[in-house]
């Protein structure tokens, strides 16, 4: 198995506001360089020999220009397309608080052209070949794991969320206990889970960046497939790490809870530059991944043929550039970045090594394969021979022939008697017929024990039938189907009373409704007769008169007076025309008579 190395890149952030002077130098063959000069501060003291200038290799420097599609095409893409091939592969996005990790591995808000690292990665997964993608997403706070998949994560405190925790089978295979893993059979069900994820994750403002990400965020898509044409299956996993902000202490101002989260994410980034410095070591047996969570999970995508690539982002902003303290610089003075970035020119000779030592370790396989198949048909042939020979040797042994081994003899210790001579086959086979009419005796007397024993604790006999109770059992029963049927048919009488009750409520309801309707025009009319009963009395009409239904006028005769019937605006000038022009109509058509002869009937 060949190698890989870690490859390190740096993207310098863009800023508006003033930045310290720094310089980038991307050579083609011996990678990129990244210098800053920081002057003198005299307020640290007349006597002042810190170094004024800082130069890092890295394989390239990204400037600030550089857009989140050359990130994508330069640093995802191989270690994607390593994954596609069946190997393992990691992408950190490693630096300083606020200086663009999370918009190099998620990406921004604003702008679809700035969609980061994994956005663009699962798009060129699923549009590369068929597989079946599972998504994982754990966040590292303060050293303890959780599933920032979970649904519960939106309604319960984090200390409620069941922890994800690290098993080791004993292949020391990681387990990780409680971390889901979600199918997703399509880009958009992805990126809908890296949404979820992206809202659960723990975020706190912290002097250098208002939206903190205070924890380590490990995305990992889990793909398994095959390549066209081919029956192999393999399953491979890219991890994509969000880092939590890497931040001096003292510099950043905090205490607390952020204080408190500050020393977990140092020293969990410094556990991580010693697994990252202990695998770019050529010699180095022991790798210490179990210092820490991460490096644990991390474990099987680091180092080895898995391809790991890091990016350091930096801000060149005055206010924030440390580099004394930003762990990544401390990874590249120590002569990481720089033996990258000498072995840049034999990455792609690695390359081809790989391929070619993939190909001959994958025909291997298939001879141990091959040869696995043969021992597996000729296996009982083997055990067959094998007790053949047992048995010749045990023959041989238990006579004269030759010493057996201790297991053997230890095995054949029942063979022996008591002197510890050696006996014959047919001894031995004597004893053990002798020890199995022992055993069937003991079994003999153990069943009479056993049968004495239920004997002792046997229940009395269930009593007799009694033929009286079963009559009384079944005028009882037949009581109670009587009352079944009783209730039955009262529960139906009452639904259908119900009903009708439902139904006079009904009726009453639209009866009160039109009793009010005529009570008000009843009145209205009653209203009007008054108001012209009272001009009549005033004027000397006799009652009666105004006592004719005012239909039985015709409205061709009540026209020519043109006063109206009713109305609540006539003028007591306007109620006299009315009343005298009546008077003449009755008289005119003789109405008047009959009401005379009606009024004295005592009709009226
Ligand atoms: N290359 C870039 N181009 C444009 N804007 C950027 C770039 N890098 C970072 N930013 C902006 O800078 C701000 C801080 O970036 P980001 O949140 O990615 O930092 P971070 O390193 O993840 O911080 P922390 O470690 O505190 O979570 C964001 O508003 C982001 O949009």
């Amino acid at each position: 198995m060949v190698r890989q190395t870690i490859q390190i890149f740096a993207r310098v952030k863009p800023t508006k506001k003033p930045t310290a002077v720094y310089t980038v130098d991307n050579e083609e063959h011996s990678g990129g360089s990244l210098e800053f000069v920081i002057p003198r501060d005299l307020a640290d003291g007349f006597i002042n020999n810190k170094r004024e200038s800082y130069r890092f290799r890295f394989l390239k420097v990204f400037d600030q220009a550089t857009n989140q599609e050359e990130i994508f095409e330069t640093i995802a893409k191989p270690v994607a397309d390593n994954v596609l091939a069946g190997y393992n592969g990691t992408i950190f996005a490693y630096g300083q608080t606020g200086s663009g990790k999370t918009f190099t591995i998620t990406g921004g808000a604003e702008r679809y052209s700035d969609r980061g690292i994994i956005p663009r990665t699962l798009s060129y997964l699923y549009h590369s070949m068929v597989y079946t993608t599972q998504i994982s997403y754990l966040e590292i706070y303060n050293e303890v794991g959780y599933d920032l998949l979970d649904p519960r994560h939106e309604a319960s405190n984090l200390e409620d969320l069941p922890k994800v925790t690290i098993m080791e089978d004993p292949d020391q295979n990681i387990h990780l206990k409680n971390l889901s893993l979600q199918a997703s059979a399509n880009e958009e069900e992805a990126l809908n889970l890296l949404f979820l994820g992206d809202t659960n994750r723990m975020i706190a403002e912290t002097p250098m960046n208002q939206a903190s990400t205070r924890s380590h965020c490990i995305f990992t898509i889990h793909l398994c497939g095959r390549e066209p044409g081919s029956a192999t299956l393999h399953r491979s996993k890219l991890h994509l790490v969000d880092l939590a902000g890497s931040e001096r202490v003292g510099k950043s101002g905090v205490g607390g809870q952020i204080l408190t989260e500050a020393k977990y994410i140092n020293l969990s980034l410094h556990y991580l530059e010693q697994v990252i410095t202990a695998l770019s070591e050529k010699n180095r047996s022991h790798i210490p991944y179990r210092n820490s969570m991460m490096t644990s999970v991390l474990r099987d995508s680091l180092g080895g043929n898995c391809m790991t690539t890091m990016i350091a982002t930096v801000s060149s902003e005055k206010t924030n550039i440390d580099v004394r303290f930003c762990p990544i610089f401390a990874l590249s003075s120590s002569g990481l970045a720089d033996r990258q970035a000498s072995e840049a020119q034999g990455d792609l000779l690695k390359l081809k090594d790989i391929l070619t030592q993939r190909d001959n370790e994958i025909s291997i396989l298939c001879w141990v394969y091959l040869v696995a198949l043969c021992m597996l048909w000729f296996s009982p042939l083997f055990h067959m021979l094998d007790l053949k020979a047992q048995n010749t040797h045990f023959c041989s042994a238990s006579s004269s022939g030759p010493e057996l081994s201790i297991e053997q003899q230890e095995a054949f210790e029942i063979f022996r008697n008591d002197h510890g001579d050696r006996l014959t086959l047919e001894d031995n086979k004597a004893i053990l017929k002798q020890r199995f009419a022992e055993a069937k005796a003991l079994g003999e007397q153990v069943n009479q024990a056993r049968n004495r024993v239920s004997k002792s604790f046997s229940l009395p006999p269930l009593p007799p039938p009694n033929p009286q109770s079963d009559t009384v059992e079944e005028t009882l029963r037949s009581q109670i189907e009587e009352e079944k049927k009783n209730y039955k048919s009262t529960f139906g009488r009452l639904k259908g009373l119900k009903t009708e009750i439902e139904h006079l409520q009904h009726l009453l309801q639209r009866s009160k409704i039109k009793l009010k309707r005529d009570f008000q025009d009843w009145w209205s009319q009653e209203a009007t007769r008054l108001q012209y009963w009272h001009h009549a009395l005033h004027y000397g009409i006799p009652y009666y008169m105004l006592h004719i239904p005012f239909r039985a006028l015709s409205s061709t005769t009540m026209s020519s007076t043109s006063i109206p019937l009713t109305g609540d605006h006539q003028t007591d000038a306007d109620i006299l025309a009315f009343i005298r022009a009546r008077q003449s109509l009755l008289t005119r058509t003789g109405i008047s008579s009959s009401i005379h002869a009606g009024q004295k009937r005592g009709k009226v």
